[in-house]
Order: structure tokens, then sequence, then C-alpha cells
């Protein structure tokens, strides 16, 4: 069931040119080759980041505050630059953000003098700048109601819950159809109640439309409910006197059944062993690899 990292990332010799497709290799639709980041050059925060992530795959990142899962998150989305290595997704460098990759953040970053409608649909128009009306309002329509706010759409932010503002960033992320979804905390902010509803709806969709996944959480237990893999993140530490940087100490994969549910998760063989492995982890391990 686990694994070490270094199996993982086979880092290819020719890094591809900037916005430049690939030659045939065998990575992955996302990887992601030796990556490092550095605020200050000799205290990397991380270095030698490697991992592919599959079509269709949901994979999430846990590691302690500070260890750079954000900084991943936000290379791979192109709002930030790495240090030291390479991202390809879908067989081209990773250069600046697109519309190939949906991201949603804690916040929901709604604009909040539009409806839930409107909103959306500001996005849709971005990606496809000469869709029909009707067309448009359909697509909108879909994935409003996908999240279960029908009933809302012509609301705005401020007339909403933070669940119902959180749905309306997810729905605002798979309204636009993106290659890969990229998801930092987004539950962080929510009830215990409302978080577990939309954990459900997050993976009912997620398994409807295929759709491949990164996401950032510090919840052993939605890891363990969404992801098919996680990524076990180590914090940059002095050991014996020398600085070792972050990294990728260890990818679990998931053993349960892909449909299992929330409810049933803690009944399930193999559950406990997995849920201590990372947790052991996090206590143990994660300070330095
Ligand atoms: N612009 C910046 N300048 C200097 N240091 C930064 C900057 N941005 C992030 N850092 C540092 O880089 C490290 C990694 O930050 P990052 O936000 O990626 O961590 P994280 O694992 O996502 O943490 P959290 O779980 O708390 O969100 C932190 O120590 C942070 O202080």
């Amino acid at each position: 069931m686990w694994s070490d990292s270094r199996q993982l990332g086979p880092a290819s010799a020719a890094p591809a040119t900037k916005d430049a497709p690939m030659s045939a290799s065998p990575r992955a639709f996302l990887q992601v080759e030796n990556l490092g980041k550095a605020y200050q050059a000799d205290r990397p925060v991380f270095a030698d980041v490697n991992f592919g992530i599959q079509k269709g795959e949901f994979v999430c990142i846990i590691g302690h505050s500070g260890c750079g899962k954000t900084t991943i998150l936000n290379v791979l989305a192109g709002l930030d630059t790495a240090s030291q290595g390479h991202a390809f997704m879908d067989g081209r460098e990773i250069a600046g953000p697109s519309l190939e990759r949906g991201v949603v953040f804690q916040g929901h970053a709604l604009m909040p003098w539009l409806t839930v409608r409107q909103n959306i649909a500001f996005a849709v128009r971005s990606r496809w700048p000469d869709m029909g009306r009707a067309e448009l309002d359909a697509q909108v329509e879909k994935y409003v109601a996908m999240v279960g706010l029908a009933h809302a759409i012509d609301k705005k932010p401020s007339q909403l819950s933070g669940g119902m503002k959180q749905r309306v960033g997810i729905a605002r992320a798979f309204a636009i159809q993106p290659k890969m979804l990229l998801l930092d905390e987004p539950f962080g902010a929510l009830d215990a109640l409302t978080r577990g509803t939309i954990q459900d709806e997050l993976m009912g969709i997620v398994r409807q439309t295929q759709q491949t996944v990164f996401m950032i959480t510090h919840d052993v237990d939605e890891a363990i409910l969404l992801a098919d893999r996680i990524l076990l993140m180590s914090n940059g530490a002095d050991v014996d006197g020398r600085y070792k940087p972050g990294g990728l100490a260890e990818v679990v994969e998931n053993p349960l059944p892909r449909d299992r549910t929330r409810t049933q998760l803690h009944h399930l063989d193999g559950y406990y062993p997995l849920r201590n492995h990372i947790v052991d982890f996090l206590v143990s391990r994660a300070k330095a690899h």
C-alpha cells in the first residue's frame, strides 16, 4: 500500500520548452518533476518533489502547515513559479494561469455584486466567448443544479451561507470543464455537517464527470474518503545541524473500494490501518524525513 516517492516520478532527462508540446513520453497526465521552491536560497521550503497524476485520478496532499502544499498547488495553477524543476499538464509545461485548470480556494472569491448565475456565467463566457445565450444559460443551470443550488441561482453571495458560497465556487470551477481541478482546502472554513454534505456532493460530481483532481486538505478522513492516492509531505527541518528541505516523503495508495461513502468509511476493512499510518506520519515523521 505504501510506496516511496522516489519510485514515483520518473524524472525525464529532457525538459520540454515552455508552452511547447512535449515529445512522446510515458509521463502522467499531470507530471511534476524535481520541483523545488526557495524564498531563501540556503533554506528551500521543499526540493526534489516528483509525482504524477493520471487522468481521472483524485489525489490529496497532506502535510503540516508551512511544508509548501499551497506553493505546489499555485505552481500547478500557474499562479507561482518554482525555483527548480518543472510541471507539465497534458503534454505542455505549465507556464501561467489557464482556463484548462479550475481552482477553488478556501475563500470562495465570488464577485459580490453579481448573482450566482452571473458569477458562473462570467467564468463560462471567459472560457467560451462565442457561446450563445441559450447554451450559456443551460451550462450555468446544469452546474448550479449539480451542487444543489437551483433555488438560489438569482441570489447574491451576501444572501448565501458559507457552505452555499463554497458550493458556488465548486460549480464555477466545474462549469468551465477544466482538464484538472485544483482545490486548496475548499472546505476548511465550513462546519462539520456542511463539510460532510459538500464532500459527498463533490465525490458524486467527480465520479460523474471523471474529473482529475489535486486537493490540499488537513483532514485525514477527508483524504481517505476522496482520494485514490494520498501524498504525504514533510516540512523542512534542521537535522544534525544541517538544513534538510521539505519534500514528498511518501505516497499512499488508498486500498478502500472506490464506491465508499462517508457513513460506512469507518466500517471498511483497511480503514484503521490506513488512518493510523497517515496519523503516525504526521505525528512522528512529517517534521523531518
Ligand atoms: N511570498 C513568500 N515569501 C516568503 N516566504 C513565503 C512566501 N510564501 C510562502 N512562504 C513560506 O513558504 C512556506 C510554505 O508556504 P505554503 O503556504 O506553501 O505552505 P502550506 O503547506 O500550504 O501551509 P498551510 O497548510 O499553513 O496553508 C511557509 O513557510 C511560508 O511562510
